[in-house]
């Protein structure tokens, strides 16, 4: 929103709040001036407050934006409503976060695939390659779903968002990723991951009608758990990483809103995701960059030598489990605000249960490459990861028909062919 737009807004509230103040006062206009005027006694700062872009006004300060990006106005609320129009019987209606995202891509997609109505949102930070989110953009446009520029604390959009269309469901992905980088930038995992998803709990619940919402929690929230494989049952209350510490209080935040407003709730405990238009900051993705330049790549290890290995999990069995926590989702039971009634409140592991050895995915990668790696063997540094990760998916299973179906190596087939064509087009680098 520009600072006039804003300034005219708040003229138009004042006014508002006064008619509601002082309805039958007869001094009425000389208070409603009044006010008028001391806002625009203040006007400087009020500028100052509004004049940054809507994207970063309420943005991350350690993190950059590429543009500025603005909201709003009768051509942007057509393609907002274009974008979210349901094309098929049944379909939903869907505010996808962080919507340029690896996951938010895919999900995006494949919801517009089926006729379903999608919105994207997106603040396109530089936490990874830019470009990249770029290209994911530019895919999703080209299949009718438009990526609207905001963050997910701003929330006069996301107000605005659902004045414009009434979405039944919001997939909400949008997230400060990365176990290792948040002893780097600790604030990104407070402000994406707590704030923003506050934010987006608070515009849910008090929309009319209140949208079921669904979550990316993650396998990370086991901690030091060390019961294999794990269950929803498990604690976790034991996380290794801050990022982990703010996805576990994310779920926590879940139960309230669910409890006090009825809002219907599903968090999905994701276990490192792979594929193509994948994350360049995660392990399987930045070590094929590095093989191929012969670079040399550090493998964690656990104390005595021991394995480390994730249940590694590829995007489309990823995207399956998404599109049934959807299709799943109880309709949420407040209004106005309030809770009329108990309403849905769950938690999936989405893994592949499967473990495999890190060692092993170098090797396939070796393989699909055609390259020999230059392997470092490195004691794993205390920076959040654990040593093993491992999915009971029974519940998943049970509740939404979940059945991944993509091994490590099949996966990973796919993402080197996708690699090796996004990156030899000549204009994108991988850094
Ligand atoms: O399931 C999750 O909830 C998380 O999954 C992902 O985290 P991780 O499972 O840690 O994936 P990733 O970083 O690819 O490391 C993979 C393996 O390589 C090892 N690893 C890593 C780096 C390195 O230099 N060497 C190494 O051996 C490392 O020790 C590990 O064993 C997401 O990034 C995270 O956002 C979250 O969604």
């Amino acid at each position: 929103m520009d600072s006039r737009r804003a300034l005219y807004v708040c003229l138009y509230r004042i006014f508002t709040i006064a008619d509601v103040a002082y309805p039958t006062s007869k001094h009425f206009p000389s208070q409603a001036f009044f006010l008028v005027f001391s806002l625009l006694g203040s006007y400087p700062y009020f500028f100052f407050l509004r004049s940054t872009p809507s994207s970063s006004s309420s943005s991350d300060p350690s993190r950059r934006f590429l543009r500025n990006a603005s909201w709003g106005g009768p051509a942007w609320e057509k393609r907002v409503r274009s974008s979210a129009r349901v094309r098929s019987r049944n379909g939903i209606t869907v505010l996808v976060t962080g919507a340029a995202g690896f996951v938010g891509t895919h999900v995006s997609a494949a919801l517009k695939r089926r006729g379903d109505g999608v919105l994207g949102l997106d603040n396109f930070n530089d936490y990874y390659e830019p470009t990249l989110k770029r290209a994911r953009q530019a895919l999703l446009e080209r299949s009718g779903v438009f990526v609207v520029e905001g963050d997910i604390n701003d929330g006069a959009l996301l107000r605005k968002l659902f004045d414009v269309v009434a979405f039944s469901h919001v997939m909400h992905l949008a997230a400060q990723a990365g176990v290792r980088y948040a002893m780097q930038n600790p604030s990104s995992y407070v402000h994406s991951n707590i704030a923003g998803l506050v934010n987006v709990l608070e515009v849910c619940k008090s929309a009319n009608p209140q949208p079921s919402v669904v979550w990316a929690s993650s396998s990370s929230v086991y901690g030091l758990n060390s019961k294999v494989p794990f269950s929803e049952r498990d604690r976790t209350d034991q996380p290794a990483s801050l990022y982990a510490a703010t996805k576990k209080a994310g779920e926590e935040i879940a139960h309230t809103y669910n409890h006090i407003y009825g809002l219907s709730i599903t968090g999905l405990r994701f276990f490192t995701v792979y594929g193509p238009w994948g994350r360049p900051d995660m392990a399987y993705f930045f070590f094929t960059k590095d093989i191929l330049k012969g670079k040399s790549i550090s493998i964690f290890e656990g104390p005595n030598h021991g394995t480390v290995a994730r249940d590694f999990t590829y995007i489309d069995d990823i995207v399956k489990g998404c599109l049934a926590s959807l299709d799943t989702a109880e309709k949420s039971t407040g209004s106005g605000g309030k809770k009329k009634g108990p309403a849905q409140l769950r938690v999936f592991n989405l893994g592949n249960t499967s473990p495999v050895p890190v060692t092993k995915l170098v090797s396939i990668l070796e393989r699909l490459l055609k390259v020999k790696a230059n392997r470092v063997m490195l004691k794993m540094p205390r920076n959040g990861d654990v040593q093993f990760t491992h999915a009971n998916i029974t519940l998943a299973q049970r509740e939404l028909g979940y059945k991944p179906s993509t091994d490590l190596q099949t996966g990973l087939k796919k993402f080197v062919r996708w690699y090796l064509s996004y990156y030899s087009s000549g204009k994108k680098s991988s850094g």
